[in-house]
């Protein structure tokens, strides 16, 4: 089957000559045939994501092209001429625009009409243009935090979230019936612009968003000190316009950007895995900091759904994790809620199963309800659009994920990395008046709430045999029922067989005598097992002992 396909693919008079290329390259070379063409890029975590290059699995202007006509069939079947519109985006990523293009002009050959950015724009901005334009479906180019040989595509529904369970699989099925050389409809570029069928998004929609991040503020001003230092990455992808302008009409006076990743630059020069989750990717920020005795460091990825936070510890500065700072700002946010008066009666905090149980712990003593879900914002957004179509959707007060995913509003319905960076600048600015740090705060939350350490590992199986090894080590947990580690399993939950509401997914979770949770799951982004531990314990040292022993025996798994 690969090789079918590489030689159709061979025969073709490709119009990216970066492709004709790399195929030469590929004679006789069965292993690269059959990773490039052994399957079809498939719809994972965050939509399509693949590495850029020639192949049916991978990132071109023939996988996008492909996918676009496959969604523009379903927009067909199932819209109405008056709400045939899409919206589409792209960051700062090698062939991101030219991807967006293309997305484009096949749906504007397909009768639909295109809203697109007139420059890069963070994935917020699109599912807020996707809302705002009223469109039936946005396309965000992305391969988010992934290094610089990834692109992705992300695909959202008309409320503006990225398509889950269902739609995926009806607008899967739709793009696989289409053949990708012969089934794709295009018009020129230029030719959409002249015609009215591509339409630049005008710029009150980017302001539209600005002003809604902004209205999401929670403190009065003589309660903030505002001239905190900060230090700002946005690791040279598409952050850097929207959070500076933001924080700017916010009133924060003292924001430095590090300006070797201020410009964007899909090759990531100083940073090859732009992801805020590293501390490589945060190093520069660090030094920066270091230097203008700066007091919060903090990065936006690529695509500014995701943001990282560090702060100073005597003389360095630690990082705060996903959850961590996820359940700072819930805490943050309840309080102030309840102070302003602004907390519904019914509050509802969302947050994915691989995040911490500490949030549902915070939520509860504020009164507010947790609901969990699979891993992905999406699920996050979903719920607000189930609240929504109950009349709650103002009962929704955050959403947040392990992965560095916060969202304190309905007005996108993905992860919003502007949304997020502000509300932390704000909460330090809040507790720096009140001559609390973050680190204190923090102590102060697992004092109230119990000590516990979440670490993520993450193991990468590259390539079409990777995939094979990932199956085999799920199958080896899946074998274990009694004991993990020499410990006794209390609980064993296997999401692939379905858990209360939640979708099939292939994830385990082991809950062990020795208050720390397992959960093992393959990536949906990356040819990645994730392996996420929860340990509960008195404090830092005896959790991390646990932890120790726990790998010890763990990493032979993999
Ligand atoms: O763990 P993965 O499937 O690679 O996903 C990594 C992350 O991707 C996106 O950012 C999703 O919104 C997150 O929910 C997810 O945690």
């Amino acid at each position: 089957m690969s090789l079918t396909e590489y030689n159709r693919w061979m025969q073709k008079n490709l119009e990216d000559p970066d492709l004709v290329e790399e195929l030469e390259k590929m004679v006789g070379n069965a292993e690269a045939i059959e990773d490039a063409f052994y399957r079809n890029l498939a719809f994972g975590t965050g939509g399509l994501r693949g590495v850029i290059g020639a192949g049916s699995n991978r990132m071109n202007i023939y996988t996008v092209a492909k996918a676009s006509q496959g969604i523009a069939n379903d927009i067909l079947k199932t819209c109405g001429e008056k709400a045939r519109k899409v919206a589409v985006s792209y960051d700062s990523r090698n062939k991101s625009k030219e991807f967006a293009q293309i997305a484009s002009e096949v749906f504007a050959a397909n009768g639909i009409t295109v809203y697109l950015y007139p420059q890069l724009m963070p994935t917020p901005c699109l599912s807020y243009a996707v809302r705002e334009l009223d469109c039936a479906a946005g396309v965000m180019i992305t391969a988010s935090h992934n290094p610089a040989k990834y692109n992705g595509y992300k695909v959202y529904g008309s409320d503006g979230c990225q398509i889950t369970t269902e739609a995926a699989e009806r607008i899967l099925a739709e793009i696989e019936k289409v053949d990708i050389f012969g089934d794709v409809k295009r018009i020129p570029f230029d030719t959409g612009m002249k015609k009215g069928a591509i339409a630049s998004i005008p710029d009150s929609v980017y302001t539209g968003f600005v002003e809604e991040v902004k209205k999401l503020s929670l403190a009065k001003e003589e309660e903030l000190d505002k001239h905190v230092k900060i230090v700002y990455s946005p690791l040279n992808g598409t952050g850097l316009k929207p959070v500076i302008r933001t924080l700017s009409e916010l009133g924060y006076t003292d924001v430095t950007v590090v300006k070797e990743q201020e410009q964007p630059d899909g090759n990531f020069p100083t940073c090859p895995y732009p992801n805020p989750e590293i501390r490589e990717a945060m190093q520069l920020s660090i030094e920066y900091a270091k230097r203008e005795n700066a007091e919060l460091v903090f990065a936006t990825d690529p695509d500014c759904d995701r943001v990282g936070i560090a702060v100073r510890k005597g003389d360095d500065f630690v990082l705060l994790s996903g959850n961590e700072t996820g359940c700072l700002l819930l805490d943050y946010i309840c309080k102030m809620r309840i102070a302003n008066n602004t907390m519904p009666k019914h509050p509802v905090m969302v947050k994915t199963i691989v995040t911490t149980d500490m949030g549902e712990k915070i939520a509860s003593h504020y009164g507010v309800e947790t609901i969990n879900v699979l891993t992905g914002f999406k699920f996050i957004g979903e719920q607000i659009a189930i609240l929504e179509e109950k009349g709650r959707k103002d009962d929704y007060i955050f959403g947040f994920e392990e992965s560095y995913g916060y969202l304190s509003g309905t007005h996108v319905r993905d992860k919003d990395a502007v949304n997020g960076a502000t509300l932390i600048c704000e909460m330090f600015a809040y507790y720096k008046a009140k001559g609390i740090g973050l680190l204190e705060q923090l102590q102060n939350l697992y004092k109230q709430f119990g000590y516990e350490k979440n670490s993520l590992y993450s193991f990468e199986f590259e390539g079409a045999k990777g995939a094979e090894k990932m199956k085999h080590v799920m199958q080896q947990f899946r074998g274990c029922s009694e004991k993990i580690c020499g410990y006794s399993i209390q609980h064993l939950y296997d999401y692939s067989d379905g858990i209360g509401d939640l979708p099939k997914s292939d994830v385990l979770k082991y809950v062990l005598e020795n208050d720390c949770s397992i959960v093992v799951r393959p990536s949906g982004t990356e040819p990645k097992l994730k392996l996420y531990l929860s340990i509960c314990a008195s404090d830092m040292d005896a959790a991390e002992n646990k932890e120790k022993e726990l790998m010890k025996e763990l990493k032979k798994w993999f």
